[in-house]
């Protein structure tokens, strides 16, 4: 395959988005691939979140387009993009943790009883989600927790973000956003996270990954968007590139690779 018949899962071209006299989202173009983790790196407040709040439509751009497999999407809240099957994982884990790992897994899109039962009665297929949940968890060796029906309170910091991201492999058919998810991790806790991302890839689904910290970044990333003053200023190969180098393009210190030799698309395969 050449790398121009690669569609990409999104592209973003001249996105614009202004708060007051900041511009938060500067004519920014954003480019994810199938496969693959984009890790998405940049100073605070250059724009980051911002950008891909655009994406799951967290944040409704005021100019430029936005495709999801070719076709331009007009997304009105996050709701928009996760009927697409985009999902997200924030660094406050939006779990609730007085509820069980399995009712953590399907809030908002519980599964009903078959028939009149579901339909009229509303009564929750209770079984069939905790079979559900055992499974995804299962599927990426999160099975350590005790119970699926321990309540999330109970679980480590690790385990919760482990959950989060089964939750958003479960559900994701078109691509995952991971916003900072190792930032309030230890080591052991950040390590396990960066297997489920590589996991995550390995069942297909590609991630956009938020991050501050370049050696995870650089760990797991095939490709690094480095995002500046509000646009993206350069892609670059974590495999071709120093992380100090990275750091000095991001921060302005070091100019940007020709953009003949960034990493605009994965290496043809
Ligand atoms: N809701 C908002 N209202 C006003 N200004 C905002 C809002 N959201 C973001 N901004 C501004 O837009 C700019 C980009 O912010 P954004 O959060 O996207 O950056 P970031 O790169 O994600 O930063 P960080 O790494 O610190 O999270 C900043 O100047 C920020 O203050």
């Amino acid at each position: 395959m050449t790398r121009q018949t690669v569609q990409p899962v999104v592209e973003g071209r001249n996105i614009v988005k202004r708060y007051g006299h900041v511009t938060a989202i500067d004519h920014a173009d954003f480019d994810l691939f199938p496969g693959e983790v984009l890790a998405v790196i940049g100073d605070n407040g250059a724009g980051k979140s911002s950008i891909v709040k655009a994406i799951c439509g967290a944040v409704i751009p005021e100019g430029g387009t936005i495709k999801i497999e070719g076709k331009p999407v007009h997304f009105t809240s996050p709701l928009d993009a996760r009927e697409m099957g985009i999902e997200i994982v924030y660094q406050q884990l939006a779990l609730s943790p007085a509820l069980s790992i399995a009712d953590n897994m399907f809030a908002g899109r519980e599964l009903r009883k078959p028939g009149i039962r579901g339909s009229l009665l509303r009564q929750l297929d209770k079984k069939r989600m905790e079979e559900f949940a055992r499974e995804k968890l299962t599927e990426l060796g999160l099975m350590t927790v005790q119970s699926i029906n321990q309540a999330v309170e109970t679980l480590s910091g690790g385990q919760r973000q482990g959950v989060a991201v089964a939750r958003a492999a479960a559900f994701a058919r078109k691509f995952i956003i991971m916003d900072e998810p190792t930032a309030a991790l230890g080591v052991k806790e950040s390590r396990r996270v960066l297997e489920l991302i590589q996991d995550v890839r390995a069942k297909g689904i590609p991630i956009i990954l938020i991050s501050h910290n370049m050696p995870h970044v650089f760990e797991v990333a095939d490709r690094v968007h480095i995002h500046r003053l509000g646009k993206r200023h350069a892609v670059v190969d974590p495999a071709k590139i120093s992380m100090s180098d990275a750091v000095a393009i991001m921060t302005g210190a070091l100019e940007p690779p020709p953009v003949a030799e960034q990493q605009l698309a994965p290496k043809a395969a």
